[in-house]
């Protein structure tokens, strides 16, 4: 893998870089920053590493787009084409933000199936005209990696705590795609995050949307498991549920809280944030509504001891603990902060993480003041001060995506995209760590534009870079 990811670096071209679900691409994308790394002698100026959603961002070891352009919520102008939009969002940047670009040569950009159309216009004019408006000697490059099979980006309306934007055309679709991929294209074929070659080939045909029937056998098979190990009555707080929609996602982590607070005998501690806008006009309504949208923490967060949560700001990105970096609460701890006293702020709660880097981080997790930033005014303009946790017995399949779990339920009945059953089978490592709640085989989509995008690249094979590992061979 290093060899490939020195290999990449020295072609000085942009690649995209795909490959069905854990083939290891964003494996490559981190192998590619540390050669960068390396080639520099340590220093990392020059590269940034950046991904659609904050747990994508977390797993690649960077920050989301929007963090990276410095773009608000709702930031589009739909009414004006892709790339006057562009136009306007570079004109009204800052000039820090600007040189930043200006400065950046490498920007390894992950799970870019979730990246828009409008998004990666965007992006790639803001890289081109920093660097007009600050030349440099060295051109820039993007290398993205990204499975258009998984899941497209979404509208803001189906799921607040994703990619906020009102229009989902895929980044293949924009006009500044063909000109940085058009030649340089590399496939990875060798699945890595399952080993039963059983479950390999039923993943390989649910990713082009074909429902076989050894795929319908094992659905019913994992059916049958659930209602079995389902009767225990731990089960539901030990093993991550995924689901399709948030309401189903909150349903759940409510009953899991209230269950943990009766077998614990733990009080229930609750957060209300403070929510203020800085420098504009807000109605109560908006701000929340606009904070809600942007930032994943809620507004009123309940928690008691034994609650499984996730970290929702990389204020201890430090310690291994990201945005999205899941963790129980182990104990509650008297809070000497005046400031906080004075809020009502009386306790904080103490979470047990299992960082990135494989350890286990327990700390006090104090409220935190999370931002909202804004291309067109200087500085913040809205801010919520809240403990930074949201409870996380479930997630949704947006979240999990880029994510290995060894098991999970799956509830797949209520699935409303191309690519969602997908994109949520394929997370798990076994076949035996497949739980399957729902299943309805209609909901098994390949998107038509997907289907005919992968089909042009094959058609161009003198471009296509295809490679199968083998583990011997890293
Ligand atoms: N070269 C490798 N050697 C050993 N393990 C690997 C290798 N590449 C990937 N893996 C492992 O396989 C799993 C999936 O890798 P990774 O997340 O990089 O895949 P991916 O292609 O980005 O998946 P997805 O598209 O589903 O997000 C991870 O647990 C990773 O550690």
């Amino acid at each position: 893998m290093r060899q490939l990811a020195r290999r990449l670096l020295e072609s000085m071209d942009s690649t995209f870089v795909t490959g069905g679900g854990g083939v290891g691409k964003t494996r490559l994308l981190r192998t590619v920053a540390e050669q960068f790394q390396v080639s520099r002698r340590g220093a990392s100026m020059g590269l940034r590493v950046a991904a659609p959603t904050c747990v994508a961002s977390a797993t690649a070891g960077g920050v989301t787009i929007h963090a990276f352009l410095r773009l608000p919520a709702r930031c589009f102008d739909y009414k004006v084409t892709e790339k006057e939009d562009a136009v306007r969002i570079y004109a009204e940047m800052d000039q820090k933000t600007k040189q930043r670009l200006a400065v950046t040569e490498l920007l390894l950009v992950d799970e870019v199936s979730m990246v828009s159309s409008r998004m990666f216009t965007v992006l790639v004019h803001c890289m081109d005209a920093a660097r007009i408006e600050f030349p440099r000697a060295m051109p820039w490059r993007m290398i993205a990696f990204g499975d258009f099979y998984q899941l497209p980006p979404v509208y803001s309306a189906e799921n607040a705590d994703i990619v906020l934007d009102a229009e989902a055309g895929f980044a293949f679709e924009s006009p500044s795609w063909n000109g940085l991929y058009k030649s340089s294209v590399l496939e990875l074929t060798y699945v890595w995050r399952q080993e039963d070659a059983a479950f390999i080939g039923m993943l390989g045909e649910l990713r082009v949307g074909v429902v076989s029937s050894r795929l319908l056998t094992f659905m019913e098979e994992r059916m049958a498991a659930y209602r079995k190990e389902s009767q225990s009555s731990r089960f539901s707080q030990d093993v991550t549920h995924i689901f399709a929609r948030c309401e189903d996602v909150s349903k759940h982590n409510s009953q899991c809280l209230e269950e943990t607070e009766r077998a614990t005998g733990s009080g229930r501690a609750k957060y209300k944030a403070i929510d203020q806008a800085m420098g504009v006009t807000m109605t109560d309504m908006a701000l929340k509504e606009a904070l809600d949208v942007a930032l994943l923490v809620p507004f009123i967060l309940e928690v008691c001891a034994g609650a499984r949560v996730a970290m929702c700001s990389n204020s201890l990105k430090h310690k291994g603990v990201h945005n999205g970096t899941v963790g129980v609460v182990v104990r509650f701890e008297n809070c000497h902060n005046s400031a906080l006293l004075s809020l009502g702020v009386d306790k904080v709660p103490v979470v047990r993480f299992e960082s990135m880097k494989g350890t286990a981080v327990t700390t006090a997790i104090m409220p935190e003041l999370l931002k909202l930033e804004s291309v067109t005014q200087r500085g913040p303009y809205a801010q919520r001060l809240q403990v930074p946790l949201m409870l996380a017995w479930a997630v949704t399949v947006h979240r999990v995506q880029g994510l290995s779990l060894d098991r999970a339920v799956l509830d797949l009945g209520r699935c409303f995209k191309a690519g969602m059953v997908y994109v949520a089978l394929s997370r798990v490592r076994s076949m035996n760590g497949v739980c399957v709640k729902s299943f309805v085989p209609s909901k098994v989509i390949a998107d038509a534009t997907v289907q005919a995008f992968y089909a042009l690249q094959e058609g161009k094979d003198e471009n296509i870079w295809r490679l199968s590992f083998c583990r011997h061979a890293q």
